[in-house]
């Protein structure tokens, strides 16, 4: 007779855990980037923005690279699988399990396959509400050398942001996932209305 053997299933070890996502939306200089580096500071998420993701891969001489850089300076959106691979490599890569994705998802395309593939649910959605004429000060004179920081591509960004990335939030809203911030305000005060959400949300998760 063969001998017994006891094994324990540990609860858990048999499926992983989920990382934690927030999606962190807006229009063009909404100030996504920049309030991700708070939050970054302050609450131990790992920054991933899907626009500097892309722009690496142009930087790396990928085989992608040429039909990043044109959709970029055209302000199109480019195909999810090119996008989701990126992050989904930079989740792998980071150790971390609390995720800011930034400019993610930006069209129904980005947020269908996201969920199909990852099967992640965002925790909420940071939405940063700011007028196009402010927007359109602020990528103007940001001086970071951008390609699509002209007036142009800036009118074609806008344009993509109220066709195709405003349904993607109104989607998220209509789940009662959505935290509007009035993004308008100078860089503090809209980081203590950020602040409010994240501890908030991190008191629930703890209740
Ligand atoms: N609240 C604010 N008030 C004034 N200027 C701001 C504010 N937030 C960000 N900025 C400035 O506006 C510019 C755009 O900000 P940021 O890069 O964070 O925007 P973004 O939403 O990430 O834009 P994009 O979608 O183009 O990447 C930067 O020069 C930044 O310093
Ligand atoms: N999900 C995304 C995000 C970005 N892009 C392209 O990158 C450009 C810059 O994005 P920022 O978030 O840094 O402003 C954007 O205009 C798109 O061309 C994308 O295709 N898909
Ligand atoms: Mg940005």
């Amino acid at each position: 007779m063969g001998s017994v053997i006891d094994v324990t299933i540990e609860e858990g070890s048999l499926t992983e855990k989920k990382p934690t996502v927030v999606f962190v939306l807006g229009g063009p200089g909404s100030g996504k980037g920049t309030q991700c580096a708070n939050i970054v500071q302050h609450f131990g998420f790992t920054h991933l923005s899907a626009g500097d993701l892309l722009r690496a891969e142009i930087k790396s001489g990928s085989e992608n690279g040429t039909m990043i850089q044109n959709m970029i300076k055209e302000g199109k959106i480019v195909p999810s699988e090119v996008t989701i691979k990126l992050l989904q490599k930079a989740i792998q890569e980071s150790g971390n399990d609390k995720f800011l994705i930034d400019g993610f998802p930006r069209n129904e395309e980005n947020r269908a396959a996201f969920e199909a593939v990852t099967k992640i649910e965002p925790e909420f959605v940071l939405f940063f509400d700011c007028s196009e004429e402010e927007m359109e000060r602020r990528l103007l004179s940001r001086n970071q050398g951008r390609e699509d920081d002209n007036i142009e591509t800036i009118r074609k960004r806008f344009k993509v942001f109220l066709e195709s990335s405003l349904p993607v939030i109104e989607y998220y809203n209509s789940k009662e996932k959505v935290r509007k911030i009035d993004a308008g305000k100078p860089v503090e005060e809209v980081f203590e209305a950020v602040k409010v959400i994240f501890t908030s949300n991190s008191e629930k998760a703890t209740v």
